[in-house]
């Protein structure tokens, strides 16, 4: 009588079966590389990602062709590097973590959160706008702000106008009136932060530190910024080192829910620190990352802009 195992190795083709397991093998290792990229991508990771794997490769090539000092140097380099990875980046480490263990329906309320600030806020501006209240506000994407906003006082609210008119209200009073209102996922963050102000030397001469910070912090992050304008009363949208300028309630809105919902992609770090720290390239050398549903004529370059 033959055994069970016999039986199963003469049913099973154990060769075809291990070609099976090694593909998706491959398959599972290829798409959680996949989602790793895209929960890294435009965040400072993912150029850290990029710089370490060309030390790697130097290092390998400098230990093949026994350039021993190049060798003995990188091999130094990369026993401290993961840990100095760790320390510069744990606030990008810490949300790519909490977006892997993000379960679809949070991520709805989530978007919901959003929707409902981008209303707020739209509300706001127009009524700031209208009263010659000047206002910055910015909305975190995928980057972590922390690193970038200075002096900002921790402020866990949900969005709404009366909130927002509140903090910019510019009554000697009230101290955070000065600087920037941060929404991180669909809350108040941060209100009186101050942020990296452009140098760009092509930007409109007659705009001041508001608006150069407004469009500071988007060329460093993928930060989406609303700027009302105290001397002028209008509003203005930057992204990507963009502004689109004279807004209403309605190009506003449309905009906000187009960035919010349309994957775009990101500026670089590198793109960032060109252009912040250094005068901007020409606006030819720039790709125009307006979001699709801001009307075009709207959304030209500031240096453009009349
Ligand atoms: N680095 C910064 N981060 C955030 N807010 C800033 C920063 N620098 C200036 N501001 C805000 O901008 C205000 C000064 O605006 P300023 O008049 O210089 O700029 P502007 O672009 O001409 O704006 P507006 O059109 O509203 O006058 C400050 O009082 C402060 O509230």
């Amino acid at each position: 009588m033959p055994e069970l195992g016999d039986l199963l190795t003469g049913m099973v083709d154990w060769g075809r079966l291990r070609i099976i397991v090694d593909v998706a093998d491959v398959l599972v290792v290829a798409y959680l590389f996949y989602r790793l990229t895209l929960l890294v991508k435009g965040t400072r990771a993912m150029q850290m990602a990029i710089g370490l794997g060309l030390v790697f490769l130097v290092y390998h090539l400098a230990r093949r062709l026994g350039l021993v000092t190049l060798y003995t140097i990188l091999d130094a380099l990369l026993t401290y590097i993961v840990l100095l990875i760790v320390v510069i980046f744990q606030n990008d480490i810490r949300r790519v973590l909490a977006r892997v263990g993000q379960r679809p329906w949070f991520r709805g309320a989530r978007n919901v959160r959003e929707v409902q600030a981008i209303e707020e806020v739209v509300k706001a501006a127009v009524h700031m706008g209208q009263r010659h209240i000047g206002a910055i506000i910015v909305f975190e994407r995928d980057a972590a702000l922390d690193e970038f906003v200075e002096h900002g006082t921790p402020i866990d609210s949900g969005v709404t106008k009366e909130v927002l008119y509140s903090l910019f209200v510019p009554h000697a009073d009230n101290p955070l009136h000065d600087g920037a209102v941060i929404i991180r996922e669909g809350r108040i963050w941060q209100a009186g932060g101050h942020l990296p102000l452009s140098s760009s030397a092509k930007l409109d001469r007659s705009l001041g530190t508001r608006h150069r910070a407004a469009i500071g912090i988007s060329e460093e992050t993928d930060a989406v910024v609303v700027v009302v304008s105290e001397e002028r009363g209008s509003i203005s949208l930057c992204f990507n080192g963009n502004m689109a300028r004279g807004l209403d309630a309605g190009s506003l809105r449309q905009a906000l829910l187009g960035l919010f919902s349309t994957p775009v992609r990101k500026k670089t770090r590198t793109d960032a620190t060109a252009s912040t720290r250094r005068a901007s390239p020409s606006q030819s050398e720039r790709p125009s990352l307006a979001p699709p549903s801001v009307p075009t004529a709207t959304a030209r370059k500031e240096e453009s802009a009349p």
